[in-house]
């Protein structure tokens, strides 16, 4: 992949919703014509892509921002969706993380385990292939695991009040890294599916655990960062010729992609935010705060070069995604 196309930066703007109507807000974003341009008052800015309002529909969002990626998860690249803006601006919608497992939702992740299921289909006389995925979410610098076995059997019973409780209530999982400086979560859930299905149902139980709560900006906003990630391991299938195994020299190809709906960035003073849900948005800016720091030390050519620090330390998100 070349440098260039590393890190791709989309816009979607969501239409303006009832609440907002009702109180006489108008669009405030005007998309340049044929262009990945939008203007706000006097700035201009350029993206990758710009979907919503008079950019691309919304719904290609998938087959340009991420089908690539999911093409590239099975050649044996690790990949990263980052949902990210304001509180209210629709990350969760946008990437899924509100799913049911009723076929209602099209959010990104929804589309994602579509599409990897019809590749198995694809692939599965010549390459056996393991599935995982974890969901996790960091809540108030604290990493917790939303597949935890323990909140799963309350949810059964007791629906979502309970599982918010149990979210909150849970013992935090610690972040190990490896004798080779690679990251890992002591003990959290990595579950093997073999079906979407089996995999929606995995991503409906942790939406359902993770910790939301109401701002003046959004009624059912998330406090926290929630990551979802697929592993991928290949292995041929001895009797084929697979090109996998000529390209990556490996006989076991694993990768990983990484779907994450941020917390939305936050003023105290517009959600209405105080005590509880004040500190909530404390860390979550500064958990966003870090992933800006990092993101453009990567970004910055020259002192990639000169191999300037990059402070992935500085959060337990910007540590997750080293
Ligand atoms: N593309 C869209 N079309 C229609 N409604 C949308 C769209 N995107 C978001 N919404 C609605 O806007 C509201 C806010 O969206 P959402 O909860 O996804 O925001 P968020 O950015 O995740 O907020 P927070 O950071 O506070 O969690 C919800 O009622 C959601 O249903």
């Amino acid at each position: 992949m070349e440098a260039a196309e590393c890190v791709k930066v989309a816009v979607n703007i969501r239409p303006l919703i009832t609440p907002e109507l009702l109180n006489g807000c108008t669009d405030c974003i005007t998309v340049v014509p044929k262009e990945p341009q939008v203007h706000i008052g006097s700035h201009t800015f350029t993206y990758d892509f710009v979907f919503g309002n008079a950019g691309l529909p919304c719904l290609e969002i998938y087959d340009h921002c991420c089908a690539p990626l999911v093409d590239a998860l099975f050649k044996g690249y690790n990949a990263t969706v980052l949902a990210y803006g304001q509180t209210g601006s629709g990350k969760t919608y946008t990437m899924g993380t509100n799913y049911s497992g009723d076929g209602a939702n099209c959010g990104i992740i929804p589309k994602v385990m579509e599409d990897i299921f019809k590749r198995v289909g694809t692939t599965k006389d010549s390459t056996e292939l393991l599935i995982r995925v974890s969901f996790i979410e960091i809540f108030k610098e604290e990493v917790f695991d939303l597949l935890d076995s323990n909140s799963s059997a309350l949810l059964k019973n007791d629906g979502a009040v309970q599982a918010k409780h149990v979210a909150l209530s849970r013992a935090p999982i610690q972040i190990r890294e490896t004798a080779s400086g690679g990251i890992t979560l002591a003990g959290v859930t990595e579950a093997e599916v073999k079906t979407k299905e089996e995999m929606g149902s995995f991503l409906a139980r942790g939406s359902l655990a993770r910790a939301t709560g109401s701002t003046n900006m959004n009624s059912q906003s998330s406090r926290s960062h929630a990551i979802f990630t697929i592993t991928l391991e290949q292995k041929k299938i001895s009797s084929c010729s697979s090109t996998m195994t000529e390209d990556a020299g490996e006989d076991i190809l694993c990768a990983k992609l990484h779907l994450v709906d941020l917390a939305g960035s936050e003023r105290a003073k517009r959600t209405g935010a105080d005590g509880m849900r004040l500190k909530e948005g404390i860390h979550i800016n500064k958990g966003l705060l870090a992933l800006g720091n990092v993101i453009s030390a990567l970004g910055d050519e020259r002192k990639r070069k000169e191999g300037g620090h990059v402070p992935y330390r500085d959060s337990k998100l910007t540590r997750l995604l080293q």
